[in-house]
């Protein structure tokens, strides 16, 4: 049996976002939810969440946005629950506990998974996830400006950087991953790494500041369980299988790849947007979309079910930056 539901993310004017107590007598008592409820039969997934906004909360929804849908097999049951979960863009009236349930306004950062039902892990980090990836291009030498174009990327806007440096030692890596890990700081970034798994488990890397860890796919089949060093923790997949693995070891995140073709990896087969979007839809962790896109590609990547985008090429210089440097 399928069960779906339908949840909304309503976010205030300083960002912070709605989150309501489910009651002591039902499934998860006392845990946090996004408000929202059960579809009733042959009911559209917005009618739905528009109709459980008003009883739950008394406001009018009048836009939203997918956000991530992510499920669950109960064995015992045999129910399958699909949790589509959406930001609300738009709404009328303000929110008011209806049902007697307690409400909370919430920072995404400060949003603790253990306090929710184990479904929304995901959720949770999608809302604390932005939408753009930037993975840096190999350094070629030059520090000083490798670091200057870094700032540069940061002032567009990025908030997730993937240092991935291969050609370098583990101790040029560390060099270099001080300075990115500072500016990434300035810009209030999140980091990772991009470094053999082994590496990064022996610890290397431990003195630099507040970095995760990514993983390519083949160090992803390595791994069992999470690994409990890093706090944010991306993986590199190319398969329904390496997004399953991702999910069940609780990776944060997942750059799913091809997409399109692309220079860097020219003999690999792309996924084309049909199969990437089919891959997202049962992934159940956020996925950004990578290779042979931009920013342009942004939009429809999300209309796919996608995170957003993770790039090389199309986030290190902006198009301004490519128009000066051609002019
Ligand atoms: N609304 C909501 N439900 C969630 C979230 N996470 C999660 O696992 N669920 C699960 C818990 C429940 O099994 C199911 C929601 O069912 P429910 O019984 O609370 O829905 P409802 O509001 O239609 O309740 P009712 O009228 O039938 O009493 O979805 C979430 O963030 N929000």
């Amino acid at each position: 049996m399928i069960l779906t539901v339908v949840a909304g993310v309503i976010t205030d004017s300083s960002g912070r976002v709605l989150i309501t107590q489910r009651r002591a007598d039902v499934p998860f008592a006392g845990c946090w939810e996004f408000p929202g409820g059960k579809l009733n039969p042959q009911e559209a997934p917005l009618a739905g969440l528009a109709r459980e906004l008003t009883e739950e909360l008394g406001i009018t929804l009048t836009a939203a946005q997918p956000l991530i849908t992510v499920h669950h097999d109960n064995p015992l049951t045999q129910r399958r629950l699909w949790l589509s979960v959406y930001r609300v863009t738009a709404y009328h009236g303000q929110p008011n506990g209806c049902e007697g349930q307690p409400l909370r306004w919430c920072d995404p950062q400060t949003l603790d998974p253990a306090e929710f039902p184990p479904l929304d892990r995901p959720v949770i980090r999608a809302l604390q996830l932005p939408n753009l990836s930037l993975i840096t291009p190999e350094p070629t030498g030059d520090v000083a400006a490798f670091v200057r174009q870094l700032e540069r990327a940061l002032q567009t806007g990025i908030q997730l950087v993937q240092l991935r440096a291969k050609s370098l030692t583990d101790g040029e890596f560390a060099q270099l991953a001080q300075q990115v890990s500072g500016m990434c700081q300035q810009y209030s970034a999140q980091l990772v790494f991009n470094r053999p798994l082994a590496s990064l488990q022996r610890g290397t890397f431990n003195a630099i500041a507040h970095h995760g860890w990514h993983l390519t796919a083949a160090d992803l089949s390595q791994l069992t369980q999470r690994p409990t060093a890093p706090a944010l923790l991306g993986v590199s997949c190319h398969t329904a299988a390496d997004l399953r693995h991702a999910a069940q070891v609780e990776a944060d995140y997942a750059l799913l790849s091809p997409v399109q073709p692309t220079r860097s990896h020219p003999d690999a087969q792309p996924l084309g947007w049909e199969q990437f979007s089919q891959l997202v839809a049962t992934a159940n962790l956020p996925v950004y979309a990578l290779g042979g896109v931009g920013r342009e590609h942004l939009i429809h990547a999300q209309q796919c079910g996608a995170q957003g985008i993770a790039a090389i090429r199309g986030l290190w210089r902006d198009q301004s930056q490519h128009q000066a440097t051609a002019a």
